[in-house]
């Protein structure tokens, strides 16, 4: 295995560099999030398979070739974009994913969003070929819903759980466990997550996911987002807020727990500072948007790359913006 230069890329100050790249509104992209398949070993009732539109996803799969994928992000680099989030489909489907990221240049943090049911016997090889994070889906401690969750056969809830060990083992922590909350049927194992993941004391993260409903038949599955978020303040000792999409971190008993809420929140999109790549080799400007794709998959030289990737920026939009209540009229 070709072992990546450990070498981390500097904090790239904006003074230093002319060539950040800001959108019409004024949001700096930091982050490239790019999807490596389309395909998947689970079948989760709520996949939103990152905003692609799967009427054309299909087995076989479309994917970019480690090449194209490193070209993107090295001219990505020059326009100080220092962060990358590998996700899907699901990117250990990917036999070729070591190749992908020990091609990559260096950035201040490589990191991907797996299932975890491949992981475990992966984790110490992609530590190695530069990867120096993950975060793991997990919904359910309960292995009959975790299996009616995603449709994985019985057992895999153990390999998941396998997967996280071997992840903190191989030291790509912290780890952050995804937990989608379905009103019904796993709201009530919060407290139950958050045991889970003191025993790793302070290397696993949870992290609450509001869930977003892409088909109506998802609403009945949504939560009370604010009543959530009032009682996880209710019990932090320590409340942080990051930086992309400014979400908030609440310590409780030593346990992190992040909340992820963006439906209907213009907050979460006015601090959003990562450009997506659809699997086929589209820079995509909003999750939630399809018709303003760019497409970069046939792009002959960095040059072209570097003037699709300013495009694709400029047609960067809030999806959630403030509602303006409007105005009385004055009566004269
Ligand atoms: N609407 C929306 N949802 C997002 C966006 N980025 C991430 N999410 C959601 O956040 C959840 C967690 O995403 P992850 O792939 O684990 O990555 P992350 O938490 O965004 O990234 P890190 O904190 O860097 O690990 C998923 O359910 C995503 O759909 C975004 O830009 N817009
Ligand atoms: C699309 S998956 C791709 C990566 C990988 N297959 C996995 O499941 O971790 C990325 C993340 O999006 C989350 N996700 C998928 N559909 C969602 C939805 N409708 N609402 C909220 N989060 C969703 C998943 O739980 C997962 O954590
Ligand atoms: S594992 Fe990830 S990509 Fe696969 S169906 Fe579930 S959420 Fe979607
Ligand atoms: S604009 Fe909002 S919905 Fe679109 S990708 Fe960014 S955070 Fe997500």
């Amino acid at each position: 295995m070709k072992q990546k230069n450990p070498e981390k890329a500097p904090e790239v100050a904006e003074e230093d560099s002319k060539k950040i790249l800001k959108d019409p509104y004024g949001r700096k992209v930091t982050g490239l999030r790019i999807s490596v398949t389309d395909r998947c070993n689970l079948s989760c009732i709520y996949c939103h398979n990152e905003g692609a539109d799967c009427s054309t996803c299909g087995p076989v799969g479309r994917e970019m070739k480690p090449e194209l994928i490193c070209g993107i992000v090295r001219e990505a680099v020059k326009f100080g974009i220092n962060k990358v989030k590998f996700s899907g489909g699901e990117p250990l489907f990917r036999k070729d994913f070591e190749e992908i990221l020990a091609c990559l240049p260096p950035l201040k943090e490589v990191s991907a969003t797996t299932n975890g049911i491949l992981l475990e016997k992966r984790a110490k090889a992609l530590k190695a070929a530069g990867l120096d994070r993950v975060n793991i889906s997990l919904d359910s401690l309960v292995p009959e819903k975790y299996e009616a969750i995603t449709g994985a056969p019985s057992g895999s809830l153990e390999k998941v759980i396998r997967g996280i060990d071997s992840a903190v083992e191989a030291g790509l922590t912290p780890v952050k466990l995804n937990m989608v909350l379905l009103k019904g049927v796993n709201d009530n194992e919060i407290d139950s997550m958050m045991d889970f993941i003191r025993q790793y004391k302070g290397k696993v993260i949870l992290q609450l996911i509001e869930l977003m409903d892409i088909d109506p038949r998802l609403s009945k599955y949504i939560i009370d987002s604010k009543d959530l978020e009032r009682s996880l303040a209710e019990k932090a000792s320590e409340i942080k807020v990051r930086n992309l999409h400014h979400r908030k971190k609440y310590i409780i008993d030593g346990a992190e727990v992040e909340f992820v809420r963006p439906m209907d929140n213009s907050e979460f999109c006015a601090h959003c500072s990562r450009l997506r790549v659809t699997a086929d080799g589209k820079f995509k400007p909003c999750l939630l948007v399809n018709d303003n794709l760019v497409d970069v998959s046939d792009a002959k030289s960095p040059e072209e790359i570097e003037k699709l990737l300013e495009l694709a920026v400029s047609r960067r939009k809030p999806y959630y913006v403030p509602v303006r209540v409007p105005e009385k009229k004055k009566k004269i």
